[in-house]
C-alpha cells in the first residue's frame, strides 16, 4: 500500500500519520501522551517518548537503512527464532521478522488517550525459503504514558506444529552504561553469552555494567519487572512483560563494538538492552491452529 492510501485508509488527526523516512514508510503517532515512530520495515518501533520525557529507546547514529540489513536500535522483532538460527548459522541471526516489511491493519484512537497500531506478517515464499512454515504474525503498540507491545503468532499450517524463539529486543537510550544499574534479575540463574549451560547465578542485587568487555547475560525463569536507573538522567524505566520468562541484558562493550560497522566506537556508551526473550525450554512448540503471545511494558517510573 502507498503512502496516500495508508493515510486514506488508516490515519487519524491527533493520533497517527505515515511518512516516508530514511527510505522505509513508517507510522508517525502523536498524541496528548506521547510520541513514537514505528517503521513497516520490520514492524520496529524506533523512538518512543512519553510527554515532557527524554527519549526512551535508542537507535544507533549509524543505523544502515536498506531492504535486509537489520535496523540497529528501537525494538526490533527476533522471529521465529532468537539468536543464530539452531540449524543452519548461514540464515539471518533472529529471524526474519526484522527484515521483512510488515502491512498495516488497524489503527485506533483509544478512549484513554492512547494511540494503536496492528502490522501483520504471513508466510511468503521469502520466508518458506527460511522457515517452511505458515503462520500468521501480527505486532500490536499501543502509545501512551507507557508503551505496549505485543507480538502475537499463530501457526496456521494444517498438520505440522513448529517451534520458534523470539524476542522483543529494546534497545534503552541512557546517559552512560556507566551510570545505570538493573534491578528485578536478583537471584536469576542465567547463560553467560552462548555457553550451553545457566551455570552463573545474579547474586548482586543490582547489576552493573563495566563496558570495556561484552555483556551478554540469558536470564531463565525471569518473568519479574526490571528498573534501569539512570543515575545521571535522574530517571528509572520500568521494562513489565508477560508471556516470555527469559530476559536478556546485552551491551557489546568496547570491544565488540569496534567490530561492528553499524554502532559507532563509543556508541555502547550510549544503550543497554533488556528484552523480553522466549528462548531454551522456554521456547514455543504451537500445534496447528495454536497461538503465542509475548509482551513488554516499557515506562518511566
Ligand atoms: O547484531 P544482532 O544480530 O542484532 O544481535 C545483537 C545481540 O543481540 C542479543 O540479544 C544477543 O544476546 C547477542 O548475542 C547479539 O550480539
Amino acid at each position: 500500500m502507498s503512502t496516500n492510501e495508508l493515510n486514506q485508509r488508516y490515519a487519524i488527526e491527533g493520533h497517527i500519520e505515515f511518512n516516508e523516512e530514511n527510505g522505509f514508510v513508517a507510522a508517525k503517532v502523536a498524541n496528548s501522551l506521547a510520541r513514537a515512530t514505528i517503521s513497516l520495515y520490520g514492524a520496529q518501533v524506533q523512538s518512543y517518548q512519553p510527554k515532557g520525557q527524554k527519549e526512551v529507546l535508542w537507535m544507533s547514529p549509524q543505523c544502515v537503512f536498506e531492504k535486509g540489513t537489520p535496523i540497529r536500535g528501537g525494538i526490533p522483532i527476533c522471529f521465529p527464532w532468537f539468536g543464530p538460527n539452531p540449524e543452519d548459522g548461514s540464515k539471518p541471526a533472529h529471524g526474519f521478522a526484522r527484515l521483512s516489511t510488515w502491512d498495516v491493519v488497524k489503527t485506533a484512537a483509544l478512549p484513554s488517550g492512547e494511540t494503536e497500531v496492528v502490522f501483520e506478517l504471513k508466510n511468503s515464499s521469502y520466508t518458506e525459503g527460511l522457515w517452511p512454515f505458515s503462520f500468521t504474525a501480527s505486532l500490536s503498540v499501543v502509545v501512551g504514558k507507557k508503551l505496549e507491545v505485543t507480538l502475537c503468532y499463530t501457526n496456521t499450517d494444517n498438520d505440522q506444529s513448529f517451534t520458534v524463539s523470539d524476542a522483543l529486543h529494546s534497545y534503552f537510550n541512557v546517559s552512560d552504561i556507566d551510570n545505570i544499574s538493573i534491578d528485578g534479575l536478583s537471584g536469576c540463574r542465567y547463560y553467560n553469552g552462548f555457553e550451553k549451560e545457566p551455570t552463573h547465578v545474579q547474586n548482586e542485587a543490582t547489576l552493573t555494567i563495566t563496558s570495556t568487555s561484552e555483556e551478554n547475560r540469558r536470564y531463565i525463569g525471569h518473568s519479574a519487572t526490571c528498573t534501569i536507573t539512570d543515575a545521571a538522567w535522574n530517571r528509572k524505566i520500568g521494562v513489565e512483560k508477560r508471556g516470555s520468562e527469559v530476559t536478556v541484558v546485552w551491551n557489546p562493550g568496547e570491544v565488540t563494538t569496534k567490530t561492528m560497522g553499524d554502532i559507532p566506537n563509543d556508541g555502547y556508551h550510549s544503550f543497554v538492552c533488556v528484552e523480553a526473550v522466549n528462548a531454551y525450554s522456554d521456547s514455543v512448540v504451537l500445534q496447528p491452529g495454536q497461538s503465542h503471545s509475548i509482551t513488554t511494558i516499557i515506562g518511566i517510573l
